[in-house]
């Protein structure tokens, strides 16, 4: 299993997070997340997983700025998270993709994360192009988003995202509610994606075919880090904290 090495000055410009001494408590929730050291380089796409409660939206939530450290800190491209800060260079795809889309159509959605940066109107339009492009779905662009099916809101939220070119994304439960086809959709979509990623599932198959890490939390803590496949097929450590093998790792 990897163990996580200390990042050194020259290989400082890769890092695209970098968590030291993070602890967090929820005024009616002490020891969410219990001094947690983690780097994560450009370009790699790390799966978080973790029974319910472990923490792992709550870490999501630090990185991206909308929750404070109880204590520690956390730089995004050597530069610290400041609550509150606007920080482009970073997307949150939230778990509920109604948590996300909230105006009258999907077009004005995608547009609200461009023209709160304060793009020109040819530049937001540009954005939302290359979004729906790449999220493929320009035949929504029209529709009201609380009409669209759990499948279609995923892949809207996502263009949100996207349309604020982040070097990074957080995927909070992206395969929630999707059927097989959607599900499908997303992995491909995910899998050609060329953003520094870090993705929260139960879908462990779905970790397995994205990520080239993964990060198991449990109690607040990481428990594992290391290559999908040597920590999902530990049987034992799964089982110690919650979780199964996959099904796909079975027979090794
Ligand atoms: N706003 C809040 N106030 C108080 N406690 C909270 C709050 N949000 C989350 N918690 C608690 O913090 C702990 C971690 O929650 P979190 O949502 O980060 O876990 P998770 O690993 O994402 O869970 P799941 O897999 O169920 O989505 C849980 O015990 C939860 O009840």
């Amino acid at each position: 299993m990897k163990q996580q090495v200390p990042v050194s000055y020259s290989e400082q410009v890769t890092v695209a997070i970098a968590i030291q001494n993070l602890s967090f408590s929820y005024q009616d929730r002490l020891n969410v997340l219990q001094n947690i050291h983690l780097n994560v380089r450009a370009g790699e796409r790390v799966g978080l997983i973790g029974p319910n409660g472990s923490g792992k939206t709550t870490l999501f939530l630090l990185t991206c700025g909308v929750l404070k450290p109880t204590a520690g800190k956390i730089l995004l491209f050597n530069k610290p998270i400041v609550v509150g800060e606007f920080r482009p260079e970073i997307g949150l795809v939230f778990q509920n993709p109604n948590d996300q889309l909230f105006l009258p159509s999907v077009r004005d959605d995608i547009a609200f994360g461009p023209e709160n940066m304060g793009l020109s109107a040819i530049e937001v339009e540009e954005r939302i192009q290359e979004a729906v492009s790449l999220t493929g779905v320009q035949n929504l662009v029209e529709r009201v988003p609380h009409n669209l099916s759990g499948g279609e809101k995923c892949m809207v939220a996502i263009a949100g995202v996207l349309a604020m070119r982040p070097q990074l994304v957080l995927y909070d439960e992206p395969s929630a509610n999707l059927d097989m086809r959607s599900r499908r959709r997303l992995i491909q979509f995910l899998q050609k994606s060329q953003q520094t990623m870090m993705i929260s599932s139960h879908d462990l198959e779905l970790i397995l075919e994205v990520c080239d890490r993964v990060l198991l939390l449990n109690q607040g803590q990481i428990i594992a880090d290391g290559d999908p496949c040597d920590v999902m097929g530990d049987q034992l450590l799964m089982e110690a904290h919650g979780l199964e093998k996959p099904f796909s790792l079975t027979t090794r």
